[in-house]
């Protein structure tokens, strides 16, 4: 057996503020701040925040486009609108954000039951899928790289996609299946499938949307190509030099499209001629960032006709399948639809008060007359978040609060607390928690009701926030606070979308609510 060498890192190549490999990333990452430093909102999602509530401050106020003044991410005062558009820049940072979250809060795969639809380049050759490792017949050194990363079998979408991405000679894919499906692990197979170790140069290219993204499958790469002697790699992101005239070694290439580009042309550290497999990943974030399409498109057209090129998304909207066409030249298309989530298995209640002090002593009702294992409970502003988080921990509760102003490694690591129930209360906005599953929560409480930034029901948000996939049976509860009559409103409408009956639930009535645990 041969020992690991890719995890060190030649020192011009680590990426920016590299880390010991054996330091989990959200330690280690180059942007964290310690929770007590970072007051200000640094980040996108910490921005769409602020955003939310300067909103809902202005639609309550009806002081619409009102000018305040507040200090930026330095403590300088800057004019701000308060219910500012929120930026095409932000929304797509924020998709980067929510990916990133994705990745670090997960340890699984994601379930689907559903059928993969595979279109074949060529309808007249047979569709093969596995259903192990070994029909693939990898490297010894590869299986061995699988197999210690504790996969057993290839998941629902590699089935498919192996067979077609190991091929002779190697075929074209486009893929497009939910994040948490095995995309990752399934490209980073057939990088290491083609790369040969013996010889000094990128043979491989994989372009991610951002540097922090970036790591992370570096770190798929290092784990799953821990058996082969030699093999490196480097990070192409901003900030990491390499010295001019020089030609990089290092067998497969990480990075942004952006200096990507520039290690390829104008810096000429690697030989696009020489690549033998193209990975552009996450398709639908990078092309939400402005230059990103340009610059990989340009990327592609200097690699050789022969050279395999494969593309991953989680979603597949029609901009996504124009860029997919552009980088993938003769394409073989695998798609697995998302598992549906629904409102079948899920109890609904609606509670009418007139304050948040009302809200709040609903809620002390609800926890004084059931068992309430895990919640998670949902406001729409960061100040209403702090405000009940507060409130919970006076009453004993532990009480765990996900925050604008936390970075996204912050985020992870209180989602990953709250998921061992080291804190039996999840508070937070929306923004926060869009997007993030956690299985084992036995009530839901919007403590304000999703809307969108118009004021409109976000049913899409509601669907997620409560929603199960209804196969595994699941039961659970909801419970909506209703403050006005406008909040009454937007819950009527929630309803009308899914055609679901809402209950009254009179909180006062410790009977009542018993029953709504039965
Ligand atoms: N065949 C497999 N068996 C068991 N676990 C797997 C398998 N393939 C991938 N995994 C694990 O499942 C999780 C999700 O896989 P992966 O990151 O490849 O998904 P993805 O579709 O690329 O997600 P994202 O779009 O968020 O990057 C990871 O923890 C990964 O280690």
């Amino acid at each position: 057996m041969t020992s690991p060498s890719v995890g060190r890192l030649p020192g011009s190549l680590r990426p920016p503020g590299a880390y010991d490999p054996v330091v989990p990333a959200y330690q280690s990452s180059s942007t964290i701040v310690p929770p007590s430093a970072s007051t200000m909102a640094t980040d996108s999602w910490a921005l769409a925040v602020d955003e939310q509530e300067a909103a809902a401050e202005s639609l309550s106020n009806l002081h619409l486009k009102e000018e305040k003044t507040k200090p930026d991410a330095n403590g300088a005062v800057v004019k701000a609108n308060t219910i500012a558009e929120k930026t095409d820049e932000e929304d797509k940072e924020d998709k980067a954000a929510q990916s990133l979250l994705n990745k670090l809060i997960r340890s699984n795969l994601v379930d689907n039951t559903n059928q993969v639809e595979v279109l074949q380049r060529d309808p007249n050759s047979p569709l093969y899928s596995v259903k192990s490792f070994e029909e693939l017949r990898l490297k010894p050194q590869l299986l061995q790289g699988v197999y210690t990363m504790g996969f057993n079998r290839p998941s629902k979408i590699q089935e498919n996609a192996l067979p077609l991405m190991l091929a002779e000679p190697p075929q074209n894919l486009i893929a497009q299946s939910q994040s948490g499906t095995g995309k990752t692990a399934a490209f980073v197979l057939a990088m290491l499938s083609q790369v040969e170790t013996a010889n000094r140069y990128p043979q491989c290219l994989c372009l991610s949307p951002t540097y922090e993204l970036a790591l992370q499958t570096g770190k798929v790469i290092e784990q799953m190509g821990r058996y082969y002697p030699d093999l490196k790699l480097a990070y192409a992101v901003r900030g990491n030099k390499v010295e001019r005239g020089q030609k990089i070694s290092e067998q497969i290439v990480i990075g942004t499209p952006g200096t990507v580009l520039d290690w390829c042309s104008k810096l000429r550290f690697i030989d696009p001629k020489k690549i033998k497999v193209f990975v552009l990943d996450e398709a639908d974030v990078m092309i939400a960032t402005q230059g990103h399409q340009d610059q990989s498109i340009r990327i592609q057209r200097m690699l050789p006709r022969n050279c395999q090129m494969l593309l991953f998304s989680a979603t597949f909207e029609e901009s996504v399948w124009k860029f997919a066409q552009k980088v993938v030249p003769e394409p073989n298309i695998i798609k697995l639809k998302r598992e549906e989530e629904t409102l079948d298995t899920i109890k609904q209640y609606y509670v009418v008060c007139n304050n948040k002090e009302e809200k709040f002593q609903a809620l002390s009702n609800l926890y004084g007359a059931i068992t309430i294992a895990q919640a998670m409970i949902f406001c729409h502003t960061r100040k209403t978040a702090n405000w009940l988080a507060a409130e919970l921990s006076k009453e004993g509760h532990q009480v765990a609060l996900l925050s604008g102003e936390m970075m996204v490694e912050q985020r992870a690591a209180v989602i990953e607390r709250f998921r061992e129930g080291k804190e039996k209360v999840l508070v937070t906005t929306n923004v926060c928690a869009r997007g993030i599953d956690v299985e084992q929560v036995s009530i839901v409480i919007n403590f304000d009701l999703p809307v969108d930034k118009d004021g409109n029901p976000d049913n899409e948000t509601y669907l997620h926030r409560i929603g199960r996939t209804g196969r595994f049976g699941k039961r659970g509860l909801a419970v909506n606070m209703v403050d006005s009559k406008h909040s009454m409103n937007i819950l009527n409408r929630i309803q009308e979308h899914f055609n679901k009956k809402i209950e009254r639930l009179d909180t006062d009535d410790l009977d009542e609510i018993e029953k709504i645990a039965n």
